[in-house]
């Protein structure tokens, strides 16, 4: 079971997972569970770290680390007050580590990538051994373990690493020997090297630490709990009569976990997916609902839409030049540049006159990409590089739409009719997702024209 930001926000929540956690436990389930940091705790190491680093003098770490101390002694306090004093311990220890390297980073006014992921670890480090004590305070032996301790073994890409294969038989022997006298309660978000530096997932990397995790310990079903009801026709912040989808294929969640259905992480799905362990998504604040099952497509329901989704925070960059028609290499040299400057390439799309090739990529990757194509254009294989940041990416998503007929003209005939404008256009052949962008001021409008196009709030 993996608890999100949002599910260990305050002290009310953490007792709200240590009643779920103890009910499953005392049905006889062997548990494990993973973490995240409360609920805006990441944002906030992020954000003292990129300030310490630009400060000319006396950064407010005092005031940070002051505040951090209080907002988890006080969760503290309310969940286990038994062993207060002890696990305070351990946070102060924990802070004062936290505080010596915001230190350097000020002195050294540099904040490597390294450095970074270390400083933003510590949320799961505060939070885990919160509801670990929380959990022997309940009665429910637990110990809390970082992702290292954990097993899980990264490569070295700082901010987005993935994990590795071996970390499987690391996790099986540090994890399972555990689980028949406890619930472990593992640090989401992290791991470490071989070489044990810490390396952090990728945000909202713990549903992918609880996916890497359960499928080591050969879990019979990996339950994401979060603060909605399950996996939805769109999001819910955005779309009021948004609709819980009680099955969704691995595929889809997959495509709307691309296109920013942050309930949950892209990579969380294949290893599930490809141990065909049952990955489910449940509401810590509406625990008896039955919440979304991920399951393979002959499961489906005969929906053809699925679910709507939208990415902002992305540029679209457009390539264009008559030299690029008919002549053999282009798209390698596009690509390999765009590879070797490190840029992930979200969407591509090529004109059937191969004078223009579109591409959609993050807006932090957006320097890299221009600077890629500036050796590209210098090389002679192009000639014009546009970008424009003011854009957002939409998909529609369904498996029931391969094969079908006339989704893509019902999509622009509803974009048309509102007068919402195509900027790019992008399909994948498995037709799981047409995807497509428009201008940022369009997109909830396009998410909410589609959603209703398709009757998504209607149950099927
Ligand atoms: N299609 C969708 N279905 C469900 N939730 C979605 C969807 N798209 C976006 N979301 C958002 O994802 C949020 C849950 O993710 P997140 O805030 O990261 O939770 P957690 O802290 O539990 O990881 C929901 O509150 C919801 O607003
Ligand atoms: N704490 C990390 C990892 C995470 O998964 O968080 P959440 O489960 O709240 O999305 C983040 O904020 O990115």
């Amino acid at each position: 079971m993996k608890f999100g930001g949002t599910s260990v926000g305050d002290e009310d929540c953490i007792d709200r997972v240590v009643g779920i956690i103890n009910k499953h436990h005392t049905a006889g389930n062997e548990l494990c569970v993973v973490v995240s940091a409360m609920a805006g705790v990441t944002d906030q190491l992020h954000a003292i770290a990129a300030e310490v680093e630009g400060s000319r003098d006396d950064p407010p770490i005092d005031t940070f680390i002051a505040s951090m101390r209080a907002r988890h002694g006080k969760v503290l306090q309310a969940v286990a007050p038994g062993e207060y004093e002890t696990v305070m311990g351990v946070i102060d220890e924990r802070l004062a580590n936290l505080k010596n390297i915001l230190m350097a980073v000020y002195n050294l006014r540099e904040l490597t990538a390294r450095s970074r992921d270390y400083i933003i670890s510590f949320g799961e480090r505060l939070s885990a051994i919160i509801v670990s004590a929380a959990l022997r305070e309940a009665g429910v032996p637990s110990v809390a373990l970082n992702g290292c301790e954990a097993g899980i073994r990264t490569n070295g890409r700082h901010g987005c690493a993935e994990v590795l294969p071996e970390s499987s038989t690391h996790i099986q022997s540090r994890v399972v020997p555990l689980l028949s006298e406890s619930v472990p309660v593992v640090m989401g978000y992290m791991g470490c090297t071989g070489d044990g530096i810490v390396t952090t997932l990728g945000r909202s990397g713990s549903d992918y630490s609880a996916a890497i995790v359960g499928t080591a310990i050969e879990a019979d079903e990996i339950w994401i709990w979060t603060d909605v009801d399950g996996v939805m026709t769109a999001d819910p912040r955005l779309i009021e009569d948004a609709r819980v989808l009680s099955s969704v294929s691995y595929h889809e969640a997959m495509e709307l976990s691309f296109f920013g259905a942050k309930v949950l992480h892209p990579r969380s799905i294949e290893p599930a997916m490809q141990k065909g362990v049952p990955l489910r998504v449940k509401n810590t604040f509406n625990p008896d609902a039955p919440g979304s099952c991920l399951v393979d497509a002959s499961a489906q329901d005969h929906r053809v839409v699925k679910a709507i989704t939208y990415i902002d925070k992305v540029s679209l960059i457009n390539i264009t030049g008559a030299q690029m028609v008919g002549r053999p290499g282009v798209a390698r040299a596009i690509f390999s540049a765009l590879g070797e400057f490190e840029v992930n390439i979200m969407m591509i799309s090529q004109g059937s006159s191969e004078a223009n090739i579109s591409l959609i990529v993050d807006d932090e990757h957006l320097t890299a990409a221009l600077a890629a194509l500036n050796e590209v254009m210098q090389r002679g294989y192009i000639r014009e590089v546009e970008h424009d940041r003011n854009v957002v990416a939409v998909a529609v998503v369904g498996v029931g739409m391969a094969g079908t007929p006339g989704i893509a003209g019902r999509i622009f005939t509803a974009l048309g009719r509102e007068g919402i404008n195509l900027m790019m256009l992008s399909q994948g052949s498995s037709e799981v997702n047409v995807s497509f962008v428009v201008k940022q001021a369009d997109g909830q409008r396009a998410v909410r024209v589609l959603h209703e196009e398709f009757g998504l709030a209607e149950e099927s």
